[in-house]
């Protein structure tokens, strides 16, 4: 039987995942990684790592899965979006990856708005320029490293680099490209407009692809480097929002995705490109022309799990925190947790934005801290829910994703905070699964995604209900969290001034 390789070049680790064509996990493997802070709000990544940590994943797989892996028909990818790999004339990485979670570049953002009008702009891009966007980065760089900006031959996303690695071609996707901001959302085009405005090389911006069209074949340096088949076909691929929508079957509207990786998305798809008029939230293609994604982007999922668990309470793991989580009260007792960790993306669009835990009192525990992170992750997901809903989006159901989704108690607060029932996959790796299923498309096995999620996506018997007396209390108590960065908001940006 033919199989396929999804590769989920995520924040926090890379994950490889086999499956065979009936949608069945045959092997997979994962390497963490860091990301670097050289300054306090500065986020970026070594590529030359991730590479690394990739053709570990690889290497792992083609070793443990050596008979499968000969029938290997084709590769893909889901990766970390909006992030800037430059590269120079020789394709040599010219510096750290300034990456999603980066905060540095309001200034450019400015910049950016002088030169042309945030109306105008956001008309075409059809969002709001964020800091860790692709383009922000590449202003930023053009201001504050004027050497290594000359340098740029080519700009590339997180995922297109390892792309690069494994094929030796240049390119990008529709998902991806949309998501760096210099991108024509409508017409499914670069910006090219803005980037003559903007004074950026037309020759800089690499070609734009559907994720299921055959990017390049596995090369000899590869091979050697991973044990993947010499000359497997690999395919474009596409942003990890996008593409975990996918291994989600995400196909129908009236279904909402809440995801929660390093950052947490609440997610659903359009056929048309529209957008929020206050641009609370991200339109982003898919990764078929014709569909766009719609996003609530909040930018501490997990991740604000990671830091209470590994520099507050020095835990060892997420089943002991779920479990000490589960035994405090529903609404932690009057303690509540604005995530805004790193800035904050839906719905205040502020970098400067910095989290609270409020309320505190002496009969606190560690559980109800825990429990308070974890209700306030999904807190700032119901912000996200209440503008897709004035934007006309029903939400009938939700499928939790992502690691997060790992947690009994992530999906008991998605079911009485969104008030729906809320499915899981069966198999919890949707980044990787959803690659998978694009390769497969892309190589033929199935006609479009539809058939192919059809064919391979399943979900599991449990589904978590929405518990009526739950859902009355975290509708007050969402009332107060909501209430939290407007009245602050001055203070932490007086704050963010005196560091
Ligand atoms: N068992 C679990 N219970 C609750 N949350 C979990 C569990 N396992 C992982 N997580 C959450 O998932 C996050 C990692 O999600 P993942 O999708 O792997 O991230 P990324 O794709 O950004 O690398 C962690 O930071 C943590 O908050
Ligand atoms: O910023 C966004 C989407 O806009 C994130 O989707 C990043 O792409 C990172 O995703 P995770 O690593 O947290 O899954």
């Amino acid at each position: 039987m033919r199989t396929y390789l999804g590769i989920d070049l995520g924040t926090s680790s890379v994950k490889s995942l086999l499956m065979d064509e009936d949608g069945k996990m045959i092997g997979s493997a994962q390497k963490e990684y860091d990301i670097i802070k050289p300054e306090q709000t500065w986020a970026e990544q070594d590529m030359h790592v991730l590479w690394k940590a990739v053709q570990e994943t690889l290497q792992k797989l083609s070793s443990e899965c050596t008979d499968q892996i000969k029938n290997l028909d084709g590769i893909s990818y889901s990766g970390q979006m909006h992030g800037l790999v430059p590269l120079d004339k020789n394709g040599k990485l010219i510096r750290n990856a300034i990456i999603w979670a980066d905060q540095r570049s309001t200034d450019a953002i400015h910049t950016i708005y002088h030169i042309i009008p945030a109306d105008e702009y956001r008309n075409i891009t059809l969002n709001s320029i964020s800091t860790g966007f692709l383009v922000s980065s590449l202003i930023w760089m053009r201001m504050n490293e004027p050497q290594n900006f000359e340098k740029i031959d080519k700009v590339l996303l997180p995922k297109d680099y390892i792309r690069y690695r494994m094929t030796g071609e240049l390119g990008t996707d529709l998902s991806d490209a949309s998501s760096t901001l210099i991108f024509d959302n409508a017409k499914m085009d670069w910006a090219w407009n803005l980037i003559d405005r903007l004074g950026l090389k037309r020759e800089i911006f690499v070609s734009v692809h559907e994720s299921s069209e055959i990017a390049g074949k596995i090369t000899t340096a590869c091979a050697a480097e991973t044990g993947l088949p010499v000359g497997t076909k690999v395919t474009f691929g596409g942003g990890d929002t996008i593409v975990q929508a996918i291994g989600n079957g995400l196909v129908s509207s009236g279904t909402l995705i809440s995801n929660i990786g390093t950052a947490s998305q609440l997610v659903t798809i359009s056929d048309h490109a529209f957008y929020d008029p206050k641009f609370r939230t991200n339109t982003f293609c898919y990764s078929q022309r014709g569909t766009w994604l719609i996003m609530g982007a909040n930018l501490s999922g997990g991740v604000s799990l990671k830091w209470l668990k590994n520099n507050i309470l020095g835990m060892d793991n997420y089943d002991q925190m779920n479990k000490l989580g589960e035994s405090a009260h529903p609404g932690s007792d009057g303690l509540l947790f604005l995530p805004y960790l790193s800035g904050e993306r839906t719905p205040w669009n502020d970098p400067d934005a910095r989290g609270i835990y409020f309320g505190l009192n002496l009969k606190h525990t560690k559980a109800d801290l825990i429990r308070a992170t974890m209700e306030g992750i999904i807190f700032n997901q119901k912000n996200s829910l209440e503008i897709l809903k004035d934007m006309g989006i029903s939400c009938n159901r939700i499928l939790a994703s992502g690691g997060g989704a790992r947690g009994s108690l992530f999906r008991q607060l998605e079911a009485d905070m969104f008030g729906c029932e809320v499915f899981t996959n069966k198999i919890n790796e949707q980044g990787c699964i959803g690659a998978a299923i694009i390769a497969a498309v892309g190589c033929g096995a199935f006609k479009d995604y539809k058939e192919a999620c059809a064919h391979i996506v399943h979900f599991s018997e449990e589904v978590t209900k929405p518990d009526p007396e739950r859902m009355k209390l975290y509708d007050e108590r969402f009332q107060i969290f909501r209430s939290l960065y407007p009245i602050n908001r001055d203070l932490m940006h007086q704050n963010a001034n005196i560091l």
